[in-house]
């Protein structure tokens, strides 16, 4: 088999099928025979690790891609669903992005959305997942939010990106705005990735339709786990256990909304 020259990085675009196919066939006793300078293992390797990222990333921005993030967040639901935990989940959108294409061109436009991916994730911990949802949307999930912690990360968010200058030429420096939606998960409910994001966008059209560049947050849902539920699911607790205590709070159980 002649392999291509085994470039730096590769694009997926310039591979061939039949290429691929006799990397993927070869056994070891092939790939040992082989020129040692090509490095047909490192190249697979390199196509393996291409097509992965393809999958789960956004080419433009780098941010993960939407498939990805609703992976995510169905697993959010499903640890929420255990431990009661709050959970926020933003969704965001560049205010007036069509007149940055029909005014600046279409490339402008991926510089802008590529430096808001960068502003954004100067804002965002570790521990969440940012995406581009869609076109000039983008979203979040915050594990382990509360309340009062979601509005102050929400509105760091939009003051970041508004004070963001975005060079797009050497003598043009745009700024952009974004508005904000966002909802808890329901504790200790089984809900549904649409569900939820459906009411993250509910507050978005409420931003949006109020103006733009702001956030609104849906207060946290009252818990619909009744006192008798929660002893029946924690009945084996003792009233004066720590465990029992730290359940049967509001905090614990996010009965207060707070914006
Ligand atoms: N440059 C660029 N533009 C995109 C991309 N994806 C979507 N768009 C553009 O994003 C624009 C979205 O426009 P609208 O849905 O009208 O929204 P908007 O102008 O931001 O208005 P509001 O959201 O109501 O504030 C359209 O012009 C799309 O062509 C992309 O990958 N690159």
């Amino acid at each position: 088999m002649s392999l291509p020259a085994i470039p730096s990085s590769i694009d997926l675009s310039d591979l061939r099928l039949d290429e691929a196919r006799a990397l993927l066939g070869s056994d070891d006793a092939t790939f040992a025979a082989m020129d040692a300078e090509a490095d047909p293992r490192a190249y697979l390797q390199k196509v393996i690790d291409g097509l992965v990222d393809l999958s789960l990333k956004d080419p433009l921005t780098g941010l993960s891609n939407r498939r990805y993030f609703n992976a995510e967040l169905e697993a959010e639901i499903d640890r929420v669903a255990r431990s009661g935990e709050a959970a926020l989940l933003l969704m965001l959108d560049i205010d007036h992005f069509k007149s940055v294409n029909d005014t600046y061109g279409h490339a402008a436009g991926d510089q802008v959305l590529q430096a808001v991916a960068k502003a954004l994730q100067s804002c965002v911990r570790p521990m969440d997942t940012l995406a581009r949802y869609g076109g000039e949307e983008f979203a979040v999930v915050l594990p382990s939010c509360q309340p009062a912690f979601g509005e102050v990360v929400a509105e760091r968010i939009r003051r970041t990106i508004e004070s963001t200058a975005i060079q797009i030429s050497p003598s043009v420096d745009l700024r952009v705005t974004i508005s904000i939606g966002g909802a808890f998960a329901l504790q200790w409910i089984r809900s549904t990735t649409l569900l939820w994001t459906d009411r993250a966008d509910q507050q978005l059209y409420i931003a949006k339709s109020g103006g733009r560049n702001r956030l609104c947050l849906e207060t946290q849902p009252e818990s619909t786990v009744s006192a008798e539920e929660k002893s029946l699911l924690f009945g084996h607790l003792s009233a004066s256990d720590p465990a029992w205590i730290e359940l049967t709070s509001g905090a614990a159980m996010g009965s207060t909304a707070q914006r």
